[in-house]
């Protein structure tokens, strides 16, 4: 970990404190400006002289944010896209042909189909494992071929619980050249830091938490070594990924109340998954004293996030379920400020086939739901009512 990645400050205050040496500003702006240009005029002839030469290559407003970011990650450095997916995209072209992947097996949809097509398209292999097993990981590593492991803790959608540390160190115990990635959106920074329990690249869709309003869509990626990170620049650079210059400002603007809007949705997430608990129903949220990874999550992040999901045991009864809300809106995605209902199967994860979400074992009727900053008695009463037209016998 370089001395960069040093906090003077709590990260609340981190998260609000912007580091302004990072754009040379001539008149002190109090917000970073919007370089909204393409192109930058050059002193000379031979384009010598300026920082910038054009946008994609790098723009002010970006390196603003980026330089925010790797401090908040404590990464060497770290660098926004276009979208989560892209960051991933990015991270996948530093895979071979012949080389091999470790992914899990309860992971994004997204991430499920650019591995799927990676796999049948660029001659790498793809192993879907249970990474909540540390033996499952292990299994298939291979100290030749194994270039990426590549983790979500929580997972999306079941909000499974990955030991990042011991697999971190067991991966570069055997395989010193594979890549340990830690996909850290469920948690954002506030919550988790996993370059400092061993990943070599944490990637987020800055489009969740980070942003926060669902206003924009970025991706962002950090690394803990200069060699890497001159490779993720090269290829965000040759290929044109990096974040245009309003959305890298929006991302910047969000990045700031980070701190204050997880610790409310954290709260409400906390109160709605114990409300749920006590109906009965299956509920995965590591915030629940009853989750047996409840401890493991502890040791890695500073609190359980606000995205649960849970099983009521039939289709129809969840679909009433999602139905029936009014303050909970029915959509992808998370990390708002508002909260959103959805059932995974039929949503964020209908691009997984039908017949591989059976083989690893993702419940059809599993609702999960994202919670927002409303106060936490209006969201109870309107899943209390929404569990009520569905049929189900609600304990006061
Ligand atoms: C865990 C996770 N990672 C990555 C992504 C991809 O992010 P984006 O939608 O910004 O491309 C998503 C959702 O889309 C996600 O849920
Ligand atoms: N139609 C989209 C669905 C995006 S899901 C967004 C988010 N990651 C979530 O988990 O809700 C697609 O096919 O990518």
């Amino acid at each position: 970990m370089s001395d960069a990645g040093a906090h003077k400050y709590r990260l609340a205050t981190e998260l609000v404190h912007i580091d302004c040496d990072s754009v040379k500003d001539n008149y002190n702006a109090a917000s970073v400006p919007i370089y909204q240009t393409a192109t930058f005029k050059q002193h000379s002839a031979d384009g010598s002289g300026g920082e910038y030469d054009y946008s994609r290559s790098g723009n002010p407003t970006r390196t603003a944010v980026e330089a925010h970011l790797a401090k908040i990650m404590r990464a060497e450095r770290a660098f926004v896209v276009s979208t989560g997916m892209t960051a991933l995209d990015v991270v996948l072209r530093l895979v071979k042909t012949g080389q091999e992947i470790i992914a899990g097996d309860d992971l994004y949809g997204g991430t499920n189909r650019l591995l799927t097509y990676v796999a049948q398209h660029c001659g790498v292999k793809v192993h879907n494992v249970d990474t909540t097993e540390v033996a499952r990981v292990e299994e298939r590593l291979d100290p030749v071929k194994t270039r990426l492991v590549l983790l979500e803790s929580p997972t999306n959608p079941l909000i499974k619980i990955a030991d990042i540390r011991t697999i971190a160190a067991r991966v570069h115990a055997v395989c010193p050249a594979a890549l340990v990635v830690v996909d850290n959106t469920m948690m954002s920074p506030y919550l988790q830091n996993t370059l400092e329990q061993g990943a070599d690249i944490e990637y987020h869709s800055g489009t969740k938490y980070l942003a926060g309003h669902h206003d924009l869509m970025a991706g962002v990626i950090g690394c803990r070594s200069a060699e890497v990170a001159e490779q993720l620049y090269f290829v965000i650079n040759a290929s044109g990924s990096g974040l245009g210059p309003f959305d890298s400002w929006l991302l910047l603007r969000g990045v700031k109340t980070l701190g204050i809007r997880m610790e409310k949705q954290q709260s409400n997430a906390q109160q709605i998954a114990a409300f749920l608990e006590a109906q009965g129903l299956t509920v995965h949220y590591p915030g629940l004293k009853s989750n047996p990874r409840y401890e493991l999550h502890r040791s890695l992040a500073s609190g359980p996030g606000a995205v649960l999901s849970f099983e009521t045991g039939d289709v129809a009864m969840s679909e009433r379920i999602v139905e029936g809300a009014r303050l909970w809106g029915i959509s992808v995605s998370f990390g708002c400020i508002n909260s959103l209902i959805s059932m995974p199967c039929k949503m964020s994860h209908a691009s997984i086939p039908a017949e591989v979400r059976k083989q690893r074992r993702l419940p059809e009727d599993l609702i999960r739901l994202c919670v927002g900053i409303e106060h936490p008695d209006d969201l109870i009463a309107d899943l209390t009512s929404a569990l009520r037209k569905a049929g189900v016998n609600v304990k006061e």
